[in-house]
């Protein structure tokens, strides 16, 4: 009896002790169930958060492809209003820039030196207004007064700044795709060769040109376009096409041996090129040096080679005084392989051999030769633009080197400026009258759907 008393005591201690451990592991067992229903409704939340984020990551998607989409669709107006502010202002226009006196041409120096020049105040927004006081045809004393207007007249005073504010927008056309053509026209000594490359300290048409492709080209870059830029020089002399980028000494740069473009000639070894113009709207000179620019400060050397092999002879006008035009061309290729579409523009700038008549140049011998192609090739560009203003049916392309080079590139949907540089002072108003009578004649042609005059 005793020893079944002990069993049952030894057995009720085991089942408390049982009881207790089952107590325990149900007490584990609903931590475990909390843990896990707390796991399972997490994993739920997160499940539904990342449903929610990739929902919103497709949102995002979705809305970025339709701003890229209207950035695009913008991009295409912004270039399409670009160039029918372009069209309505011409798609030829003239500025007149006046260079101030020299230290030497200061009034008071010399009695006979005077200015010839009067601005006055212009009621047109477009265009602008200059006096010239010439001496008389009769060689009485007086002076008779010759009024013109162009769309733009830079006086003495005017900076580099204030020029390329007006000329930046055909830049910009060049970088939409377009052709354009800069000119700088005027008698030797009359500011040609400082408003087209200027100097360190005021740089000039061609570097500030750069620096606007280069800057615009980072904003292409982020819209998905890739910029390809090409550069030559090449200057006319004599009737004659010459390599200006020729020099094995080029710095900071590298020959393109694309097709259609030759590598470089030797020094001093004088090349026969062949212009060639393609279907596709370009052109090709056979053994022109072609340098692919990957950034601005590159064409800055590339002037400095080029100024150096310009022909340069002595006149009695301009001791430096440049006897070739210098024809400086950017390609410009734009690819956008996301949209499929690709652009291809030319900015041709180009500073124009002086324009002085050949009585007045002192010319004789080779100077003579030089100042006669000259003005052969002046008066034929000048018969161009008239003829393409006037939608003549024959536009007289092949007369002469300059316009049978830039044949593409003037007229149509092409862009054409022209800087006419004038001298200030009394001493030059013979000059000054042929130069703004050979301007204002190129500036009353009708251009598209503006008819000036
Ligand atoms: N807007 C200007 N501001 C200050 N200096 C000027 C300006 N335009 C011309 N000059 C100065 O006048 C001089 C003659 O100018 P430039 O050499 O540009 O003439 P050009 O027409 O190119 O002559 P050429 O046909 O002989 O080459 C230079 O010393 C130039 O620095």
């Amino acid at each position: 009896m005793e020893t079944l008393t002990n069993d049952k005591a030894t057995l009720e201690v085991q089942l408390s002790t049982q009881q207790k451990l089952i107590a325990n592991m149900r007490e584990e067992l609903g931590i475990c169930k909390e843990h896990k229903a707390m796991a399972e409704s997490q994993s739920e939340s997160r499940g539904a958060h990342l449903l929610e984020l990739k929902a919103q990551l497709e949102d995002a998607v979705l809305s970025l492809e339709a701003a890229e989409r209207r950035m695009h669709d913008g991009e295409l107006m912004r270039r399409r209003l670009h160039n029918t502010i372009q069209e309505l202002k011409g798609n030829i226009r003239v500025f007149c820039r006046v260079r101030p006196m020299s230290s030497l041409e200061q009034v008071g120096a010399d009695p006979d030196i005077q200015p010839a020049l009067d601005f006055p105040p212009s009621d047109d927004l477009l265009s602008a207004g200059i006096i010239l006081s010439a001496p008389s045809r009769d060689g009485a004393a007086t002076l008779s007064k010759h009024v013109f207007a162009f769309d733009r007249v830079f006086t003495p005073e005017a900076s580099q700044d204030a020029v390329f504010e007006e000329i930046s927008e055909l830049v910009q056309s060049a970088l939409d795709g377009h052709k354009v053509c800069i000119f700088a026209y005027g008698q030797t000594g009359s500011g040609k060769t400082f408003t087209m490359l200027g100097s360190e300290e005021q740089p000039g048409m061609i570097p500030r040109s750069m620096r606007q492709i280069f800057e615009s080209s980072q904003g292409l870059r982020q819209q998905g376009w890739e910029l390809s830029l090409q550069a030559s020089m090449l200057e006319i002399y004599n009737e004659e096409y010459k390599d200006l980028l020729s020099s094995k000494k080029l710095s900071g740069s590298n020959k393109s041996t694309k097709e259609g473009f030759g590598s470089q000639q030797p020094s001093g070894e004088i090349k026969k090129h062949q212009v060639v113009h393609n279907p596709d709207g370009s052109t090709t000179v056979s053994e022109l040096t072609v340098v692919d620019i990957t950034q601005a400060s590159q064409v800055d050397l590339l002037l400095a080679q080029a100024m150096e092999k310009r022909s340069v002879g002595c006149t009695a006008l301009n001791e430096q005084s440049s006897r070739s035009h210098m024809v400086f061309t950017l390609r410009l290729e734009g690819v956008n392989e996301a949209k499929g579409k690709r652009v291809s523009g030319v900015l041709n700038l180009i500073d124009l051999a002086g324009s002085e008549r050949v009585k007045d140049s002192g010319a004789a011998g080779l100077r003579m030769k030089e100042a006669q192609a000259i003005n052969t090739s002046l008066s034929a560009l000048g018969d161009v633009i008239v003829a393409l203003g006037n939608k003549q049916p024959h536009i007289p392309f092949r007369n002469s080197k300059l316009t049978y080079l830039l044949q593409p590139c003037l007229g149509g949907d092409a862009k054409t400026l022209m800087f006419v540089n004038v001298a200030p002072n009394i001493q030059f108003a013979g000059e000054s009258l042929c130069s703004l009578r050979f301007a204002a004649k190129v500036n009353a042609c009708e251009i598209n759907h503006r008819k000036k005059g």
